[in-house]
């Protein structure tokens, strides 16, 4: 396996040691997933938990147990970070509070967690001369263009008004008390500090704007193994629903738009830019999949329809229901009408294409929740309620 892996270019891929933030968390535990098992790299993983990587590090006859270790620890306050920098030769820092809950009702958090906790990485990695992938996100680009435009406008339809390009789209958030946009605002002035560490440091730097990424592990499902009153990302929310046989709460209407992404397909995405530096360094990528476009009220039809092939259970007679925003996740929410990525660049650095359909990634995500959650779901649910 190690002799045998080249590049894009076709020279030999040496294996490195990469220090991955974040990598108990659901895409840090997919990408440990992938380098064990198809590369000869090795992973100092920091994070403040690893259930999501349990599988990977224990027992210690794995095939790949020399290559991973896991260190519990939390990079706002702990002086091993330099350290684990300096003897890797690749950052990957994907730490984030990346919940919408959490950007408008713990706005301090959000900002601490996604600029002032990441600065230290970014200033280690440039005074080290380290090599960094950071973690931004779609949620930069806030709103599009078109959605400025007369709701009958024609100009809605050219793809000039809403798909979003790397290097030409601008950054559009909503007023300071739509706190929503903390997380965004955060992500956008990290993103700045990367580029302008490259630019005026040297650092070398890739910046990723995942779009929508979702697959098993995903969250929490609330009151199983995540809080009872915390509310996860969408897929989780929807899955919780269906779960427990109650209609899936669509937010204003589910009107918004998304583009969804298989992790997995993903993941290979950052393989490339981890084992192409020449290629990925200096570019910021949008990754997502832009053939799977749906509105929040299509995912919730087809999530209920793919719920029902795999688990057999008739769907309910009303599988959706409204809410506001404000009732769902209180004041100073604000959405992103629509996220299209723009593959332009990924394309043609790094070749990659998704190609899982929306329907294939619900099925195999929704087979993963069923079997993993709805013994459990069962018996809470049949627990009675203490008077
Ligand atoms: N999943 C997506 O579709 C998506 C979309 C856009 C952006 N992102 C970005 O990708 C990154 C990873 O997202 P994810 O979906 O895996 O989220 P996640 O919440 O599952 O993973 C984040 C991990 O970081 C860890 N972490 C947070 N703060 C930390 C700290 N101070 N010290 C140590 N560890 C800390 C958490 O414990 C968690 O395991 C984030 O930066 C997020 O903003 C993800
Ligand atoms: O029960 C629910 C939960 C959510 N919605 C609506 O679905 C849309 C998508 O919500 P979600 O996946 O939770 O989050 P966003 O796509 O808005 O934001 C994420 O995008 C990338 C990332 O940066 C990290 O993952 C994060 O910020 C949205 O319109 C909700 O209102 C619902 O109707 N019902």
């Amino acid at each position: 396996m190690a002799s045998s892996r080249v590049d894009l270019d076709g020279n030999p891929i040496k294996p490195i040691t990469i220090c991955m933030i974040g990598a108990g968390g659901f895409i840090g535990s997919h990408l440990c997933e992938k380098l064990m098992s198809e590369t000869p790299h090795s992973v100092l993983a920091l994070d403040v938990y690893n259930d999501k990587i349990k599988h990977l590090l224990e027992p210690h006859t794995l095939p790949w147990a020399s290559r991973i270790q896991f260190h519990r620890l939390n990079i706002k306050h702990d002086s091993r970070l330099e350290g684990l920098i300096k003897m890797s030769d690749l950052t990957i820092n994907l730490a984030a509070i990346c919940t919408p809950a959490d950007y408008n009702t713990r706005p301090l958090d959000t900002i601490y967690s996604n600029f002032i906790d990441a600065l230290p990485v970014v200033k280690y990695c440039s005074e080290n001369n380290k090599r960094l992938i950071h973690f931004s996100t779609c949620e930069v680009y806030g709103k599009t263009i078109g959605s400025f435009l007369p709701k009958d406008s024609p100009l809605r339809q050219d793809p000039a008004y809403y798909v979003l390009k790397e290097d030409e789209s601008p950054c559009i958030f909503g007023s300071i008390e739509k706190q929503r946009w903390s997380y965004a605002c955060a992500k956008q002035l990290i993103e700045r500090l990367v580029y302008a560490e490259g630019a005026e440091n040297g650092l070398e730097f890739t910046i990723v704007r995942p779009f929508n990424w979702i697959g098993p592990r995903m969250d929490f499902i609330p009151g199983i193994d995540g809080p009872s009153e915390g509310v996860p990302r969408v897929l989780a929310c929807f899955s919780n629903n269906l779960l427990r046989g109650e209609p899936l709460k669509l937010v204003d209407g589910g009107q918004s738009q998304r583009t969804f992404v298989y992790i997995k397909d993903a993941i290979e995405a950052v393989l490339l830019m981890i084992e192409n530096p020449a290629r990925a360094n200096g570019h910021i990528f949008n990754v997502g999949n832009p053939n799977n476009e749906v509105t929040v009220r299509q995912l919730a039809e087809m999530m209920t329809q793919v719920y029902s092939k795999v688990s057999g259970e008739a769907p309910l007679e009303k599988p959706t229901i409204d809410v506001s925003s404000k009732e769902f996740y209180g004041e100073g929410y604000d959405d992103s009408d629509k996220r299209i990525p723009d593959m332009t660049i990924i394309n043609r650095q790094l070749g990659w294409n998704p190609k899982t359909s929306l329907w294939d990634l619900l099925e195999s995500t929704l087979t993963y929740q069923h079997r993993t959650y709805a013994e459990a779901v069962k018996k809470v649910i049949a627990k009675p309620v203490a008077s």
